[in-house]
């Protein structure tokens, strides 16, 4: 293997090290924060995500609420219950797991989430302040990416960032995170043709496609860092991203792996938020 393996494990367990003693010093000044977690239905995938969310919230100090509501649940008991949470004053921040079944209005449940709140960066009061550069909750799994450049030293001033995937809450913030570190950005999707004229140019590859192992050597630059948001299953149902690992790290400067490169940076970034959250709730009475 040629290319630094980003080891996410590794930079996150490192940041929750220093989120654990922040929570401490704010537990001694008499304020906990507090993590709620929303799930509906009983989806596998999310089920994962979200016990882990419960566990590392609960590892860092803080108090973890997990909320399960049923796959058939009504919106309007879906909003009462973000709701409670908004007006529940141990709570600073909350989450709703997605993907939520069809009959529920995504964009209404994200919306009804106080901007204080959310954690997650998905309200549009929060997207829209980070892309003007303002204050913000930001998206946890670009944020998540920008931390994991920053630890590994990457220049991010000047260098073309190409962004494969343009999902709310990878691909777009992604790329406004990065030109706001001065990069030249830009969008590739599923209708872009010749996908590999643009990934070729790249200095930082980000791909979000969903699609497994699709990025081969053949679509990097030599020396490119690369870094892979997917998460799929392979023919033999092993877990692995959207880039082809075996082959891109011959070829790439840096690589993230899947399993752990930046799943356990978002849920790092998370716990990030909740204590930012806790801490600006709390600077009010303390
Ligand atoms: N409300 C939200 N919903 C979803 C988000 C989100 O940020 N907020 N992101 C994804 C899923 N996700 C977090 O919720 C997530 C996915 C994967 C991981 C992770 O740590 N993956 C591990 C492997 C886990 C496994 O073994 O299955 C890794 O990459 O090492 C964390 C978070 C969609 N929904």
């Amino acid at each position: 293997m040629s290319s630094v393996l980003i080891d996410g494990k590794a930079i996150g367990a490192k940041i929750r090290e220093e989120i654990k003693i922040d929570v401490e010093r704010l537990i001694e000044r008499g304020c906990r924060p507090g993590l709620a977690v929303v799930l509906v239905g009983d989806d596998q995938a999310s089920r994962t995500y979200v016990k882990n969310k419960e566990k590392s919230s609960t590892a860092a100090g803080m108090k973890s609420e997990m909320i399960q509501l049923p796959i058939t649940v009504s919106q309007k008991d879906l909003l009462d219950t973000v709701d409670r949470l908004n007006n529940d004053p141990t709570i600073h921040g909350i989450l709703v797991q997605l993907p939520l079944p069809p009959h529920i209005d995504e964009n209404k449940v994200i919306r009804s989430i106080s901007p204080k709140k959310d954690v997650d960066g998905f309200h549009p009061e929060n997207v829209g302040k980070m892309i003007i550069g303002q204050t913000s909750y930001v998206s946890c799994t670009p944020a998540g990416i920008l931390e994991l450049l920053k630890h590994t030293g990457t220049d991010i001033s000047g260098k073309h960032a190409v962004i494969v995937g343009r999902s709310n809450i990878v691909g777009k913030p992604m790329g406004q995170l990065l030109l706001q570190k001065d990069a030249t950005v830009t969008y590739c999707h599923s209708k872009t043709e010749n996908l590999e004229s643009f990934t070729r140019q790249a200095d930082i590859l980000i791909v979000a496609i969903g699609q497994a192992k699709y990025i081969t050597a053949d679509h990097i630059k030599a020396g490119a860092t690369v870094i892979d948001v997917g998460m799929n299953r392979d023919e033999n149902g092993k877990l692995c991203g959207d880039v082809d690992f075996e082959s891109v790290k011959e070829k790439a400067g840096a690589l993230t792996p899947v399993p752990g490169g930046v799943g356990p940076m978002t849920v790092t970034m998370l716990l990030k938020n909740t204590l930012k959250s806790a801490q600006l709730a709390c600077s009010n009475y303390i």
